[in-house]
């Protein structure tokens, strides 16, 4: 079966709060293997939407369905954070860094796949008795953290505590640890925020490296160059709406987009448009 070229699809997806319209009729798709930015201006909706993706809203209205390699479909909308992370395999990290700062990077890792090891435990306390299957998983779960700390070049300091890393090598172990439970779509909130060119550098690299393996990306950005450098479709919002939806070259060109982001009116947009020369 050849699989559906689009991993993700949002169909009329609405969130209220109260009187607050936070995001309104918002339809988009994100494909598989890529990487899709979702950006606008400060309040535009960009989180909001990731918190219905990921199942810690549950939407006012519309569709949110993700689609496996092999076609099997799950609706989002319906279902909860846990499930969304465990069934649909759609992982995320925050704005804010979420690390066990005590904790040390390799063991941030070896939680992250805390749910394979209690299945192989047969959710018993097995594993306290080292049966085979434990071992077998416990060993499986340490490759799989070793191969993400080499991929974020941060094995030699594996056993490090992770509030001890500086703050891009945190950002990196945090992607780390979502990778570390095989998600399909990797839900990405704002990971450039905070870090220098260098860190930002390496950042894309990782994400390349990722989309590269298959893995498809949804990323909320505010820093462009990283949108314009690594994204392969970029869906634009400003006041819960779509403005606009195409390759990063299109949108940097979009007089909407433009006007959006100098936070003037619509009947402005031909006036900066001409200004711009475009
Ligand atoms: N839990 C909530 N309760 C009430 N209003 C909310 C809630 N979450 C978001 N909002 C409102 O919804 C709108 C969109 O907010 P959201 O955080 O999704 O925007 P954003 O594009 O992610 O902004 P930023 O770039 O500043 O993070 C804002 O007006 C915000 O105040």
């Amino acid at each position: 079966m050849i699989a559906d070229r689009d991993i993700l699809r949002v169909s009329g997806l609405t969130m209220r709060f109260g009187g607050i319209l936070a995001v309104n009729d918002l339809s988009f798709t994100a494909r598989r293997g890529k990487i899709t930015a979702l950006i606008g201006p400060n309040g535009a909706g960009k989180t909001t939407v990731f918190n219905c993706i990921t199942g810690f809203y549950r939407p006012s209205a519309g569709e949110i369905s993700l689609t496996h390699d092999g076609g099997e479909t799950h609706r989002l909308d319906k279902l909860n954070d846990f499930r969304i992370t465990k069934i649909a395999k759609v992982a995320r990290t925050f704005q804010n860094i979420r690390l066990f700062p005590g904790m040390t990077a390799l063991e941030n890792l070896m939680v992250a796949q805390h749910n394979a090891l209690m299945r192989a435990s047969g959710l018993t306390f097995l594993g306290l008795f080292g049966a085979p299957s434990w071992r077998a998983a416990e060993k499986q779960a340490i490759e799989r953290a070793t191969f993400w700390l080499d991929r974020i070049g941060l094995r030699g300091r594996a056993d490090d505590a992770a509030g001890n890393l500086p703050y891009g090598d945190q950002r990196r172990l945090e992607i780390a640890r979502a990778m570390c439970t095989e998600p399909v779509l990797l839900c990405l909130d704002e990971p450039a925020a905070g870090l220098n060119a260098r860190e930002s550098a390496e950042l894309s690299e990782l994400l390349r490296n990722i989309r590269a393996g298959g893995t498809s990306i949804l990323l909320i950005e505010h820093d462009m160059s990283v949108v314009m450098e690594i994204s392969d479709h970029v869906v634009v919002l400003d006041h819960g709406v779509k403005i606009s939806d195409g390759t990063p070259r299109e949108i940097r060109d979009d007089p909407r987009v433009i006007a959006a982001y100098l936070g003037v009116e619509d009947e402005e947009v031909e006036k900066v448009e001409q200004e711009l020369g475009l």
